[in-house]
């Protein structure tokens, strides 16, 4: 349905985007995750035309609309990172002015607010005042806002960062039921990646300006599934048992601290009598020791060596 095709965007000198391909099917519900600064923003920026790509295509059914962006606005609905409300009108005078940019209308547009607001849950409030409404309430305003024309796409830029639980809850339920009962398509950037992991279908992993990664949760998950990771609570620890933890053949990573050892090392070495044997040569008791099964945070670690939150 909407495809990018080696999307990029400098500012001067910084690559903000480079070569970025990405495309949503109808009625899927695709995450976009990066730490800050990775470029989401920036891609959806170019996506819903309100900044120019450097280089690259966005194709809608096929046909590149890079200059035709009316064609792609008619269908997309956006919820930008910043709040773009008028403070002093209430939450349904917001609803009127954006929906009179769309061109709605009289019972049109009256339906449509009435609509948006039923979705955000904000119906019994819209009488009141913008500013009087938490950091929350203001976001699902925004949401409201975006689906005034009954977008089929809706790209929402880090809806849940800042509010409170319970808001970020309600957009979650909002987003999921949008796209699992309305079948509206969803691109959702956040970097909390068990928003993305509960409400996609698929990911794409972004860093650096570029999708470093791509797949189901499942697919990429597998980009791990050669490691075991192992961690071990003994009853002392001392340097030469650590180093020779490290040269045991297959273990690629070991992270002490304290009395806890984290060991990474490759699927299949039987790493546990190893450790054991070891431990036993020093003295060492191991207290516990558990396998852990990887998330997709380790997949992150895995291939930018960070944290999401880093
Ligand atoms: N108008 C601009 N002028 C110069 N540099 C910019 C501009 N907009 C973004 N950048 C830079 O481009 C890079 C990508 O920024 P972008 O906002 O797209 O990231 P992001 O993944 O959305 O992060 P965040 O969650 O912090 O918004 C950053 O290094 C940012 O500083």
């Amino acid at each position: 349905m909407l495809e990018t095709i080696r999307l990029s965007k400098s500012f001067k000198r910084k690559k903000a985007v480079q070569d970025v391909n990405l495309y949503l099917d109808n009625g899927e519900s695709v995450g976009l995750i990066g730490p800050n600064g990775a470029g989401k923003s920036t891609t959806i920026s170019m996506i819903s035309s309100l900044i120019k790509p450097t280089a690259g295509e966005i194709k809608l059914n096929g046909e590149n609309i890079i200059n035709k962006p009316e064609q792609l606005r008619r269908i997309l609905g956006v919820v930008p990172q910043e709040l773009a409300l008028y403070q002093e009108l209430s939450a349904y005078e917001n609803l009127k002015f954006f929906g009179s940019i769309y061109k709605l209308k009289g019972d049109d547009l009256e339906k449509s607010i009435q609509r948006s607001l039923e979705i955000v849950g904000l119906e019994g409030r819209q009488k009141d005042l913008v500013k009087t409404f938490s950091g929350g309430m203001k976001r699902r305003v925004n949401i409201a806002v975006a689906l005034l024309h009954q977008p089929k796409i809706l790209i929402l830029d880090e809806p849940t960062v800042g509010i409170d639980p319970q808001s970020r809850n309600h957009i979650l339920e909002t987003v999921r039921m949008l796209n699992q009962k309305n079948g509206t398509t969803i691109l959702y950037t956040s970097h909390y990646m068990e928003e993305v992991e509960q409400l996609c279908d698929r990911l794409y992993i972004m860093d650096n300006g570029e999708i470093i990664a791509t797949g189901t949760k499942g697919e990429l998950l597998s980009i791990l599934s050669a490691e075991d990771t192992i961690k071990v609570q003994l009853s002392k620890m001392n340097e030469v048992f650590v180093e020779q933890v490290k040269a045991i053949e297959g273990v690629r990573k070991v992270e002490a601290s304290d009395v806890n050892l984290k060991v990474i090392a490759n699927k299949g070495i039987n790493l546990v009598s190893e450790l054991v044997s070891l431990a036993n040569n020093h003295h060492i008791q191991m207290i516990n020791f558990h396998t852990e099964t990887p998330s997709l945070e380790d997949v992150f670690l895995h291939l930018t060596g960070r944290t999401l939150r880093d």
